[in-house]
């Protein structure tokens, strides 16, 4: 029987510096529907969540992860694992806030980022403005002002339970902000063999947290093999490699959910991202 997966699509790329990253769940969802859910093994149940027409940007984006959070954490609440298709990685904001809200103590959670950039600007140290470069800086507890109206200031993660992987590109700013909080980074340069990078993430985390949560920027993947993506910085993990760590990872029972961001398919060639994507939630979901 088809493994039933609770699925977020989250059409928005406000977070970011393009336009078209919003299709991402709609894409990816028209692309699960060409096969049965015998052949995939999943049975993606979507919930699809559209923003505001009106507004500010940062109203939208606090209206739209406020809807967010109340999906992943009733989804935590009641222990169904869950994906979330972003758009922008901004979407991280909503996500990790609902898992947080659902438990008892925020440290309780440990979440793994996998990303070429550190996404820890705020307002003040940002060199784009996009707030797709800021959700970890709100999701420690460090947001500025203007970014602190989109995250609720009730829960953050600690900051020995985030673990960042894959990072390429950064600016002096948010390496501060971590590096002052004691963030964890294993930078690309860092990896030999990235199954064994993820696989003593995953063990770090689970001594002590109860759940465990993956936070995917499509960046973090090599241009050549993702070439559809907001930022994309070269160098990176190959598709080969990170499937084959989920693969080896994937049946821990701490996870909570997956989410995937920033695919746009504007720059995608052949729908080789879309794909990989695709191969990505296969692997990771399907038994
Ligand atoms: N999620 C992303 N693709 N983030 C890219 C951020 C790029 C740059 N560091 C910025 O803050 O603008």
């Amino acid at each position: 029987m088809a493994k039933l997966i609770q699925t977020l699509g989250i059409a928005s790329c406000l977070g970011g510096p393009m336009r078209t990253c919003g299709y991402a769940a709609e894409l990816l969802r028209d692309e699960f529907a060409r096969q049965s859910s015998t052949q995939t093994g999943l049975q993606l149940q979507w919930h699809m969540l559209y923003p505001e027409k009106t507004g500010t940007k940062e109203a939208r984006l606090a209206h739209l992860y406020q809807k967010t959070s109340q999906f992943t954490r009733y989804w935590t609440e009641n222990h169904h694992l869950f994906l979330v298709i972003g758009g922008d990685h901004s979407c991280a904001l909503g996500t990790w806030s609902g898992v947080l809200q659902a438990l008892p103590h925020s440290s309780e959670l440990g979440l793994i980022w996998l990303d070429a950039h550190m996404d820890a600007n705020t307002f003040a140290t940002t060199p784009s403005g996009n707030i797709h470069g800021m959700p970890v800086a709100a999701l420690l507890g460090k947001a500025d002002e203007r970014l602190g109206t989109i995250y609720p200031a009730c829960c953050f993660i600690q900051p020995e339970n985030l673990l960042m992987i894959g990072i390429r590109s950064y600016e002096a700013g948010e390496y501060a902000l971590l590096k002052q909080a004691n963030v964890k980074i294993v930078f690309a340069d860092q990896i030999s063999d990235f199954s064994q990078t993820l696989l003593a993430a995953v063990e770090q985390l689970s001594r002590t947290c109860k759940i465990i949560g993956i936070s995917l920027d499509l960046d973090l993947i090599d241009p050549e093999d993702a070439p559809g993506v907001e930022t994309p910085v070269l160098g990176g993990i190959k598709t080969a490699a990170l499937l084959e760590a989920l693969t080896l990872v994937k049946h821990h029972s701490k996870f909570c959910g997956l989410e995937i961001s920033e695919f746009n398919p504007e720059s995608d060639r052949h729908a080789k991202t879309l794909l990989l994507m695709k191969s990505i939630v296969e692997t990771f979901y399907a038994d």
